[in-house]
């Protein structure tokens, strides 16, 4: 199991001061390095030398669809750490033990299956959904865990992407243990998307949320929207921004609303940091419950002088404009991620999600749809970039569920993935699931 020196949480930007100056890139918090295998994601196909192996057997493969669950129910929470889960099976392939790892500086999630095992271990399989560690972070590394447990063979689903730290599957290959990888890889990355993207792609992971009736409008025509959906789904959403790192809104949506963004409807968890994107900070009103000290407030602007009436408390961050002369996306997006920040869940208004779709920057959208009409008003997006319908933006579908008397739907946009195309599932999932628990595949979903 892997992790990062990415200051998480509030944390993250909470301790270092006003004007840009927050936190630096992995580790404001000076959280260790890295605890990570080294070798590049790999196609799962039995020629790459990376993954090569004995193919897994039905026995393993029951055990990494269980390995895959206990990560995916954790989505978010481990953060600056991936979520991960490991199945060890006895030598006659029996489970005797199973882990996750449930936060960034717990033991990780063979530790705490080789724990639960105890003796049976020896001589069995560890099934782990992602490349043991082979490094000394908070904790030791795995592969040597696994070794000194008498483990046999190791069958993992997804390489490590981090390249600062040398590989915990040849480490474990050059040990005289069995290893082979690219198992149920596609749901293994599914199950850890926001890790694998922040680290892969070096942009956090964005999943937009709005909440809308039935004809579409996030609004009425006098700008109320509160509340166009029903107590469920607000819980809900709550949960939602409790498993991302940062929450973002427009100035348009702070001027409108008077957001808090932070944790209520009895959700517990670290309140995510509030991020503000503004293209006149002037206009936002000094004194707003976003300012709070709840938890840290980014301020990302073209300006920082003309939010020079907002409470120091703001962290305030120069952005570039782009070519409407607002923030632009992409950088404000490289800030973000410069200070840590894996996940983003955007709950701004119409303006800015259109904004993020036209930058090419949503991976996942959470839709809470009302039986509501209202007929005029905002509707939940604005100018996407999208001219004709050939060009519209497709999404797949992962869950639909009921909230109360709401409908809640969760896609990803098409072709997103968390990284590189790094091999297939031989034993591929349903991804939708019709009123079901998503935590099962898509936790955040
Ligand atoms: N039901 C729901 O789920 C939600 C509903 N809403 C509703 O939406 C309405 C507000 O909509 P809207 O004004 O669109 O809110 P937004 O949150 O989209 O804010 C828009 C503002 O964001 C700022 N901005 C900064 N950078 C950019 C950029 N690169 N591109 C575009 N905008 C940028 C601009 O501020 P500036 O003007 O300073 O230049 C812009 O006016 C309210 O009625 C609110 O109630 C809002 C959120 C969720
Ligand atoms: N009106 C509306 C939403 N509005 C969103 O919630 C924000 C308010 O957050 P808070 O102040 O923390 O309660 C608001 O600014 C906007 O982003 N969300 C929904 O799920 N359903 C709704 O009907």
């Amino acid at each position: 199991m892997s992790g990062t020196a990415k200051a998480g949480g509030t944390g993250g930007l909470g301790g270092a001061g006003a004007s840009g100056a927050t936190g630096s890139p992995g580790g404001a918090q000076g959280t260790p390095p890295p605890c990570t295998g080294a070798s590049p994601a790999s196609p799962a196909t039995a020629a790459s030398p990376a993954t090569a192996g004995l193919p897994a057997s039905a026995a393993e493969v029951r055990a990494m669809h269980r390995a895959v669950e206990l990560a995916a129910a954790n989505l978010g929470v481990t953060t600056p750490n991936p979520t991960v889960g490991c199945v060890i099976l006895d030598r006659s392939g029996a489970v005797v033990g199973e882990g996750r790892h449930e936060f960034a500086g717990g033991p990780h999630a063979e530790v705490v299956a080789l724990r639960r095992a105890g003796r049976a271990a020896f001589a069995g399989t560890a099934v782990v959904t992602l490349e043991p560690c082979n490094h000394h972070g908070r904790t030791g590394p795995c592969a040597q865990a696994l070794r000194a447990a008498g483990i046999r063979r190791v069958v993992y689903a997804v390489a490590d992407p981090t390249a600062n730290a040398s590989g915990g599957a040849e480490s474990l290959r050059a040990a005289g243990i069995s290893v082979t990888g690219g198992v149920l890889a596609e749901s293994a990355r599914r199950a850890n998307r926001f890790w694998l993207h922040a680290v892969e792609r070096r942009r956090p992971y964005i999943t937009w949320k709005f909440g809308a009736t039935l004809d579409g409008r996030v609004a009425a025509a006098d700008r109320s929207s509160r509340w166009i959906t029903g107590e469920e789904s607000r819980r809900d959403a709550h949960e939602l921004r409790a498993r991302h790192d940062a929450v973002l809104v427009g100035a348009g949506t702070v001027r409108a609303d008077d957001p808090h963004l932070g944790l209520r409807h009895g959700v517990t968890g670290r309140a995510p940091v509030r991020v503000v994107l503004a293209g006149d900070p002037a206009s936002l009103p000094a004194r707003a419950r976003i300012w709070d000290d709840s938890a840290p407030t980014v301020l990302l602007s073209c300006d920082q002088a003309a939010g020079g009436h907002l409470p120091d408390r703001v962290h305030q961050v120069t952005v570039p404009a782009g070519a409407d002369g607002r923030p632009d996306v992409t950088a404000a997006l490289a800030e973000l991620s410069a200070r840590g920040v894996h996940s983003l869940l955007l709950e701004g208004g119409p303006t800015v999600a259109g904004a993020f779709l036209r930058a090419g920057a949503v991976d996942e959208v959470v839709g809470y749809l009302a039986p509501l009409l209202l007929g005029a008003g905002p509707a939940a997006l604005a100018d996407a970039g999208v001219a004709t319908l050939a060009d519209g933006i497709r999404l797949d579908l992962l869950s639909t569920r009921t909230l109360g008397r709401d409908l809640r739907l969760n896609a990803l946009l098409r072709g997103t993935d968390t990284g590189r195309d790094d091999g297939h599932d031989t034993h591929t999932d349903t991804h939708t699931h019709t009123d079901t628990d998503t935590r099962r595949g898509a936790p955040c979903a």
